[in-house]
């Protein structure tokens, strides 16, 4: 009997859509005012859910202060008031799109579950803009 536990989170940050490697012209033509160099800001919202076999001693699939613990330092520790770009090991070399950061949060979130569980992470950077990931 597998079963999902979701965790919604919260952060904010700051981003810049644009590659190092083209001019100002084509990062314009194809990232429009997301290529802003005074960087812009989301209220990220995304739901961690976690799915498995119930324990049949404690009844959890995971206990969600666990997953609420990995989402904190994994995370909200992570990324809560920072600019993606520029403070952020993993966006470096890579856009922080909302399709990377979700690949991103879920990966680190994996890496702290124990065998036997899958993952979905759905990432909202705007309430009408969101998405998902869930490995592979
Ligand atoms: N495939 C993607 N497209 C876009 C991304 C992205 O991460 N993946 N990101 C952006 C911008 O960073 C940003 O998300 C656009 O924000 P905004 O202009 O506020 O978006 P909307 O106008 O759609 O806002 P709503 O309030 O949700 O209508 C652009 N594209
Ligand atoms: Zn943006």
């Amino acid at each position: 009997m597998r079963v999902t536990v979701s965790r919604k989170a919260h952060f904010n940050a700051a981003h810049r859509l644009y590659r190092k490697d083209w001019t100002d012209e084509k990062n314009d033509a194809v990232f429009g005012l997301c290529n802003n160099p005074n960087f812009h800001g989301h209220n990220y919202d995304l739901i961690a859910s976690v799915t498995g076999d119930i324990d049949t001693e404690t009844g959890y699939v995971i206990d969600i202060k666990t997953l609420k613990d990995i989402i904190k330092a994994e995370v909200e520790d992570a990324f809560d008031h920072k600019n993606l770009n520029l403070d952020v090991p993993e966006f470096k070399e890579l856009i922080p799109t909302a399709e990377n950061i979700v690949v991103v949060i879920y990966n680190k979130i994996k890496n702290k579950l124990k065998e036997g569980l899958d993952l979905e992470v759905t990432l909202y950077e705007t309430p009408r803009n969101f998405v998902s990931y869930a490995g592979q």
